[in-house]
Order: structure tokens, then sequence, then C-alpha cells
């Protein structure tokens, strides 16, 4: 790496030993912590995620999208209500102000409607709204889920020993209960090669993890070019989101992506995001080796700085998922 925030490709990471909490894990949360001060972008392998898993839910999130579209919007965002959760068509999303060419379902942790959260009408809390069809993808969304809860855990134990804290520091401030928010997108290959899948962005959180299928079209943005980041057979690819860029002051940078469907077929991903509580208020913390505060908003995407901000992550994932969905804001704000 030449300066700050060029690099040239995103590093591969077999994280087996830190999953397994070995003694070889420290040695993996320096990578990690490379990898994020460089890119804020690495592949994960090792990660002991079921392949079989992964397969039902690609099956079953292929299926799904094939249904007419009478048949997915029974399950449509709009009857999600301040749960955020359900089916959206293509373009009915705007990402980065731009209509996005792509479909999706939301998903996140399932509550019932007794919990105290969700009976306090908090937003993005509650039931998930599960298709009929096709058979199985409640079971394999919610096991999917919970899988990957536990290796957003025991990544953010190795982003913590990268900054020199123990590894519950995260678990115990931030993620006692960690708004997990999970995504299953389809992209058809777009109707004008200008229109982008997901514009040009950053995610909110703390840590995406992001399985996708073989189609490819993702892309990472170096200070000097867009890097390609291609689908690798077991892997996942991770990034870190606006939080953690905050907490660090920029030391660790959340990075901007965007993707296009390069494929003449539909294109399947599945973004789970590994987000502070909603009610966690997210400071900035003592690292060591940060120097002053690094601000990039004339360069961000959005001109917002995420050290301005001041308040709790859920006020911060309001405001944007506002933007994103203009027609169901009322709903949920
Ligand atoms: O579909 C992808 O590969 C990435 C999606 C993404 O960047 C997001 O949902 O934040
Ligand atoms: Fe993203």
């Amino acid at each position: 790496m030449n300066e700050a925030g060029d690099f040239s490709h995103i590093p591969i990471i077999d994280v087996a030993e830190l999953v397994a909490g070995g003694p070889g894990r420290r040695e993996i949360a320096a990578r990690l912590g490379a990898a994020c001060r460089e890119s804020g972008f690495f592949y994960v392998v090792g990660h002991g995620v079921d392949e079989g898993l992964q397969g039902r839910l690609r099956e079953l999130s292929r299926a799904f999208f094939a249904l007419d579209l009478e048949r997915k919007m029974r399950i449509r965002m709009a009857l999600g209500g301040r749960a955020w959760r359900g089916y959206f068509r293509v373009g009915d999303e705007l990402t980065s102000g731009q209509p996005d060419q792509k479909e999706g379902v939301y998903f996140g942790a399932e509550l019932p409607a007794d919990d105290p959260r969700v009976r306090a009408g908090t937003p993005l809390h509650g039931p998930n709204l599960f298709p009929d069809e096709p058979a199985g993808f409640r079971e394999a969304v919610l096991e999917y889920m919970a899988a990957l809860t536990g290796l957003g855990h025991r990544l953010m134990a190795g982003v913590a020993l990268s900054l020199g804290f123990d590894e519950a520091y995260f678990a115990e401030r931030i993620l006692g209960e960690p708004l997990t928010l999970f995504r299953i997108f389809n992209y058809p290959p777009p109707a004008d090669p200008g229109l982008w899948g997901v514009g040009e962005h950053t995610d909110y959180g703390l840590l995406t993890i992001l399985l996708q299928d073989d189609a490819g079209g993702l892309e990472v943005k170096s200070r000097s070019r867009w890097v390609p980041a291609p689908p690798l057979p077991g892997s996942f690819v991770c990034n870190i989101g606006d939080m953690l860029d905050r907490m660090t002051g920029g030391l660790y940078r959340s990075t901007p992506h965007r993707v296009r469907n390069p494929a003449p077929r539909d294109r399947l991903s599945f973004p789970f995001f590994f987000d502070p509580a909603f009610t966690a208020r997210v400071r900035p913390i003592d690292v060591p080796g940060r120097g002053a505060i690094d601000d990039d908003r004339d360069e961000r995407w959005d001109r917002a700085s995420v050290h301005a901000f001041d308040g709790t992550y859920g006020d911060y994932l309001l405001a944007k998922v506002g933007k994103v969905f203009p027609e169901l804001r009322a709903s949920v704000l």
C-alpha cells in the first residue's frame, strides 16, 4: 500500500483459529486489523458456517424470487410496519439517491409481539414476515442468522484484539444485544448498463458479512480506482461500517462500495449486518496509534461526517433508512 486508503487487493484471512478461540487468534486479529486500516474490506475463509446451510438458503432464495410478483408482495414491507421487514420490488430502494436495480427481503432478529421492545414500538424490532413458499425458508433464514451472529461475535472479538483491547471489549459495551439485520437481494441484469444494482455507499453499523453467488459485480473504492471483490468459493466478504469508523476516529475506515450485476442472469447476495445495539451510544474510543480524527466528509458518498454525529445507533440508522425507502418513511419514523 502506498498512501492510506490506496489499496489494490482485498486480503483473504483464514479465521479458523479465531473462531475456535485457539492460540493463533492474536495473529489472525493482527491481520484483521491491518485489513481494516488499509481497505476496510477482507475475505474470511475457515469461518465454519455450514456449506449445506448456505446452499439450502441459496436454493430457497432462488425459488422465492422466481415466484410471481403478486405472491412475493404477500410479504411486502408495508405490512411489516415499524419492524421494517419483508419484500421490496426492483427500484423501491434508493441506497444512493437513485433506484437500485435489485429486489429483496429484509429480516432481523425474530422477536415476539410481547417483547418489551416490540410493545414499546421500537423501530426495526419485531417479528419477521416469512413467505409461505418455498417451504423451509423460515428455518433456513433463522438458522443462518444464528450462525452469522456467532461468527459476528468472534470477528468482533478479533477486531477488539487488533485494537489492543480485551476480546470482550465490544461485546460488553455495545454488543450485548446486537442489532442484526439480514437481507437477501436478487439483482436482475440491469435493463440499462448505466444503472447500478446498489449505488455507491458505506454500511452503517459495525461489520457486514456478505455471502454472494458466483455472478460477481461488487466493487470497492480505493483512493485511485475501483477494486473488484469477486466471489471466492467458501468465503464471505467482510467490511466495516460507519460506527467502527466513528469509534476508531477513522483509523478503521468504512469504505464505499457498489454493485452492478455483470452476468446475463440474476445475481443473489446475502449481506448480514452485525451492528451495535439500537440503544447503544456510539462514542469515539481511545485507540492506540490513532492520530487526530481523520475526517473524510468531503470525499464521502453522502458528504456526511460519521464523527460529527452524536447519539445512539438507532438514531443514526433511522435517519438513513428514512432516506433509502422514502415511501415507507412515515410508518417507521
Ligand atoms: O450485494 C452485494 O454484494 C453488496 C450489498 C451491499 O453493499 C449492502 O447491502 O450494503
Ligand atoms: Fe453495503
